[in-house]
Order: structure tokens, then sequence, then C-alpha cells
């Protein structure tokens, strides 16, 4: 079959006539057996990938790093930082949210995306600040190779967006962001504390009461050839600590050694991944970590996100007291809605964003 002539929404291009929305979902179930060319390319999947078992991404007990005794505590801030270091990313049980909300809020994404394309269309957007959007792929306006994903993303801290549909879905949205917002500010104090700072040291250099929290759901739909197309392309995340869960079904792969390692989280853990804005404050001592999402061809992948970072007028800079005559300063100093702008107006390209303000040495 030949490429389906297509074209989706894109977040920049204001000619395209919000009537012309067409998700994934739809082209998805359009039964074609080939994908559009715009989502092909060979080289996607030129690295090789590890089972779980090869490398295992670390596990990190949340109640064991908030642990009132003190011995159990120091081991877990000790694995902790280690897997911070070493991965960037770790895989979090014992977290304290029920998985009752965890499972509510994987239910009101379904019904998001469950809705048609037209009912979508009043949440559509265009320019990555505006407070409700989605769409399709990342930025089609600068990208090569189109994703094969619809997203959703809202601003729901600290102030609130969220769309109106499906019914209860602002109250487990509001309900849930608060919790991993908690578990955020405990994580960062485990991060100062992994780096011998004091407990409060990067909470109050990045204050998350205020900081933004962005809600970013995607859908992956099935696929005709995953071997030539991406869910989303490799990329850090530009906030400080981003906090996934998905519907069951694995597709996150993390860059490690020069090869993606598949995730396999286990039951009702959640996926942490470190951002660049943690590694900007933390001087480059924890880097972001590069990840992707894969593809199937008989199964629809749903991830829900929620990126958590400093406030947009925060100026964020490496810590003072990560930065000294053998450690010199690696990132210049900016604010983060500045780096939002970069990091969403250009194409996902794994680290692009932060090489744009490191400092050569
Ligand atoms: O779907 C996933 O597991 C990853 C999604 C992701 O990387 C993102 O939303 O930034
Ligand atoms: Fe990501």
């Amino acid at each position: 079959m030949a490429a389906a002539p297509f074209s989706i929404a894109s977040d920049f291009d204001s000619s395209i006539q919000a009537t012309n929305l067409t998700s994934i979902k739809t082209l998805s179930k359009s039964g074609l057996t080939t994908i559009p060319s715009s989502f092909a390319s060979n080289n996607l999947h030129d690295l090789v990938v590890v089972d779980p078992s090869e490398a295992e991404i670390p596990i990190i007990d949340f109640s064991l790093l908030t642990s009132s005794n003190i011995e159990e505590k120091c081991k877990a801030i000790k694995d902790f930082g280690k897997a911070l270091e070493e991965w960037g990313c770790f895989m979090l049980i014992n977290h304290g949210i029920p998985e009752s909300l965890i499972n509510s809020m994987m239910e009101g994404i379904k019904g998001f995306f469950d809705m048609s394309d037209e009912e979508k269309r009043e949440f559509q957007g265009k320019n990555v600040f505006d407070t409700i959007r989605c769409g399709s792929s990342f930025n089609t306006a600068t990208e090569k190779v189109n994703c094969w994903r619809d997203f959703l993303k809202a601003f729901v801290h600290p102030e609130f967006h969220c769309p109106h549909k499906p019914a209860g879905f602002r109250e487990t949205t509001l309900n849930y962001l608060g919790k991993i917002r908690e578990v955020t500010k405990e994580l960062l104090k485990g991060v100062s504390e992994s780096l011998g700072l004091e407990v409060n040291y990067i909470n109050k250099a990045v204050n998350v009461d205020s900081g933004l929290q962005i809600l970013a759901a995607n859908l992956y739909p099935p696929c005709p050839q995953p071997e030539l197309a991406v869910g989303i392309h490799p990329h850090s995340d530009h906030g400080l600590l981003t906090v996934l869960f998905e519907n069951g079904i694995s597709g996150l792969q993390i860059l490690h050694n020069g090869k993606w390692v598949k995730v396999h989280a286990p039951h009702n853990a959640l996926m942490v991944n470190t951002a660049d804005q943690l590694e900007i404050v933390t001087n480059g001592k924890y880097k972001s970590n590069i990840h992707r999402a894969v593809l199937y061809s008989n199964a629809t992948r749903i991830s829900v996100a929620i990126a958590n970072g400093p406030s947009f007028e925060d100026i964020v800079s490496p810590a003072p007291d990560l930065v000294n005559e053998s450690q010199p300063q690696a990132y210049r100093a900016i604010t983060y809605r500045e780096y939002f702008r970069i990091h969403q107006s250009n194409a996902l390209d794994k680290k692009s964003a932060l090489d744009t303000i490191r400092i050569q040495n």
C-alpha cells in the first residue's frame, strides 16, 4: 500500500485549521498496513535493546528513604544516590499513593483519549505555553520524523488547568498531582542528603511548593510497522523529576551505557526519571537520563507522566555548594520558562536543549 496522504495537527503551524485534527488513534484505526512516510525512518532502531534481566534498573523503596530508623534511611539514601548517579532513573515502590487513585487516573486518561477527535478539538493547542493542549507527535513544525503518539498536556500546578471531560477527571487529577508533589519533595530531600547537603537544600533552591507541574499523558496506538516508527524520540525531560506509570503495556526504554534497556516496572511502582533542571542544579552530578517509547503492532500503550519542575520564574543554576575548583560551573543560569520554551519548541533530540546552556570548561 502506498503511503497514505496524511497531515497531523501541528503545535505551531497556525495555518492548520482546528477542524483538521486527526489523531494517531484515528489513523491507526483506519486499517492502513503501512505507515505514512512522515513517521518512518530506517535508523530509529540502530542501538542494541536489552532485557531488564541483563541490566537492572534500580528499585527505590520510598518507605525506607523516609524511614525514621536512621540506619535504614542512611542505607536507602546511599542506594538512592547510586541510582541517580549510575542510571538517572529508578522504579519507586511503597510510595504510599493508593493503587485505586492510580487506576482512576488511568481511567480518566483513557476516557479523554476515547473521546472523538471532534470532541477533543476544544483542547487542541498551538503554543507550548497553552495551559491545556492536546495533539499528536511532539512538534511537527521542527521534527524530521513524526512520533506515533497522541498526547494531552495540562499545566496542573501552581494553577490548576485540566480538561473538564471526562466526568471526575479534574478531581482525580487534582488529588493525584498533590500526592506526586509530596513524593517529589521527599525525593528532593533524598537528593540533597545523598549529595551531603542540608536536607532542604535543593527544595529551597527550587521551590516545588510553587513549582510547575505538568500532566503529560501519552497514547501510543497500534502501529502497523513498529520497527520503522517510534512512539517518542530519545530525549531527556525538562523539569526536575518526572514520575510516570503505564497501562500494563511496557514500552519505555532507558539509554544506559549505549544500549536501550526495557523498563518492566513492578506492579503499582512509579517510574521516576531525573530531568534537566536537576542536572543543572546538581552541576551535572546527577544527569538527566535519555529515554524513548517504542510501539507495538497489536497493543495500545498509555503512559501518564507528571513533570515536576521549579517555578517558571525561577532562575536555575548550579547550586553554589556543588561548584568548586575541581567541578567548575557546568551550565549557565537560565529561567525555567526560557528553558522550557527551548526544550518544547525544538524537535526532541536527546539532550539538545541542555547542550544550549552547557559551559565548556
Ligand atoms: O511513554 C513513556 O513511557 C515516556 C513518555 C515520555 O518520555 C514523556 O512524556 O516525556
Ligand atoms: Fe520523557
